[in-house]
């Protein structure tokens, strides 16, 4: 799947709840526009999404589950409940929080890379990392390749964009990094995608910026502000 994937543009297809496009029948059309277009991959949230999105194209998937937890701020891909759902995805590659924030219930991110690792030997790993040492953990852990997923999103780097400082905080990583690294976050233009792979991304994740209409059209509307 890596070699798939790289150099090319992962897109991700995602709408919880509260949003508007709420609906595996709606991810799984942003998919096939998503393929149609050009991607190399889908990254997708739920059991439910992601079979709904493999029935209608071909392309691989990096699966997640995104659900809160009482006692943890860890949200994606959280604990062994949400990989068993993804092992009977379909996806290709299960991406996780690898921050060193406390999981529920205790869990450990090692713990859950054995199991992954014994549970289905063929599938891959992604660490959802916030900070270089996250990476370089991860990659120790044996995480098949690193995504810059929660830079920003922690209370640690909160604030930040992946696109600041012509993607400092990328540049970083990618040197540190053995294992492949992928972009996410905020990249929102062609030209954001393009130089990640400039500044050595193996490949990008783009959301929002594709998949998220409400978004778009509210920075259409805030321009006028
Ligand atoms: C922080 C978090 O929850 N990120 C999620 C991870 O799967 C998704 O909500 C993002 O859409 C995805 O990372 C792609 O990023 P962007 O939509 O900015 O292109």
């Amino acid at each position: 799947m890596l070699n798939q994937v790289r150099g090319g543009l992962i897109v991700s297809c995602q709408a919880l709840e509260n949003e508007p496009l709420h609906s595996s029948f709606i991810m799984s059309k942003l998919a096939l526009a998503a393929q149609e277009g050009g991607a190399a991959g889908i990254r997708a949230n739920t059991k439910a999404d992601i079979l709904a999105i493999k029935n209608e194209v071909d392309l691989p998937v990096i699966g997640i589950v995104k659900r809160d937890y009482e006692d943890s701020e860890v949200f994606i891909t959280a604990t062994t409940k949400e990989i068993e759902e993804l092992l009977e995805s379909g996806c290709e590659m299960i991406a996780m929080d690898s921050t060193v924030r406390q999981r529920p219930h205790g869990e450990q991110l090692a713990e859950l890379v054995g199991y992954c690792r014994r549970r289905d030997p063929s599938i891959l790993l992604m660490a959802d990392i916030s900070t270089v040492e996250e990476a370089v953990l991860a990659e120790r852990l044996g995480f098949d390749c690193i995504s810059t997923t929660l830079y920003g999103y922690t209370p640690d780097t909160a604030g930040s964009k992946l696109y600041d400082d012509d993607f400092a905080f990328l540049q970083k990583v990618v040197s540190r990094a053995a294992v492949p690294v992928i972009a996410e976050g905020n990249v929102l233009t062609p030209q954001m995608f393009r130089r990640c792979l400039e500044l050595g991304a193996a490949s990008v994740v783009v959301g929002g910026a594709i998949t998220r209409p409400k978004d778009i059209t509210a920075r259409f509307v805030h321009a006028l502000a």
